[in-house]
């Protein structure tokens, strides 16, 4: 079912201390400050080490979730250096990241490759957060929809209905990840409405209106009620602005 979500992606940022510090500001701020019936989801992704202490740290309430920032497509055994899914359910994960720019772009991560990665996930019943979004260059040459569309028919479509309902997508424009450089709400709803319109076609309407669909590229406290207040935008993928509790409260506070 379609749910409103904030996740902040922290990447490869904070110590194990900062990180506990950081979770405790964000659940202490997020409790005493959003009250009544908010519906969002929030989804914290810290680095792997800190998953498990971290998990202990979110609050027993429905609203809370862990989440990891990539997995292993291997479900045990020989991989020097890798994390399963399984470990990950584990540990408390709900929800893992795949897809995300920086694995395509820095570890080669492909359609193939996420393909597999998606199975292992769903395999031990955890929900991916299957990211897209084009280059400035693909943008440029007005490919966007091109682009978006074969990212979601190799990398994505081919899970079945039943898989598919676990799926969490997050719109993220490469040219707008860490740059400071926003896509406007309505190149925003433009593209989640396009994603969502390629859902509908390669399941059905029922799916596409119930797939959340999060925007990521430089996401923050002033921003985020425009974008989320756009009607395809279900919520947010948050990095840089999810390491700063005031910044990540006033964000989930945006819808
Ligand atoms: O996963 C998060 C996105 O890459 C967005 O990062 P950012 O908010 O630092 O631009």
């Amino acid at each position: 079912m379609r749910k409103n979500i904030v996740a902040g992606n922290w990447k490869m940022n904070t110590t194990y201390q900062d990180g506990l510090a950081l979770v405790s500001e964000i659940t202490n701020m997020v409790q005493d400050e959003v009250t009544g019936p908010n519906e969002v989801q929030v989804v914290i992704c810290p680095p792997f080490p800190f998953l498990a202490a971290i998990g202990k740290q979110l609050p027993a309430s429905s609203r809370f979730h862990l989440g990891a920032q990539n997995c292993s497509q291997k479900e045990s055994g020989a991989y020097t250096g890798e994390v399963s899914a399984k470990m990950l359910e584990s540990v408390g994960c709900e929800y893992v990241i795949l897809g995300h720019s920086e694995r395509r772009q820095y570890f080669r991560e492909d359609d193939e490759l996420l393909s597999q990665k998606l199975k292992a996930v769903l395999a031990a019943g955890l929900k991916p957060i299957f990211c897209v979004g084009e280059s400035l260059e693909t943008r440029e040459a007005d490919d966007t929809f091109t682009f978006i569309g074969k990212q979601l028919q190799d990398g994505l479509f081919h899970l079945s209905n039943e898989e598919f309902e676990q799926v969490v997508i997050a719109y993220e424009p490469i040219w707008a990840i860490g740059t400071g450089k926003t896509a406007t709400s309505a190149q925003a709803q433009e593209v989640h409405a396009f994603i969502r319109e390629q859902i509908a076609r390669a399941y059905d309407a029922e799916a596409a209106s119930n797939t959340s669909i999060l925007y990521g590229g430089s996401a923050n406290a002033q921003n985020a009620r425009e974008l989320f207040s756009q009607p395809d935008v279900d919520g947010g993928l948050i990095g840089g602005a999810s390491l700063k509790s005031r910044d990540f409260t006033e964000i989930i506070k945006s819808f």
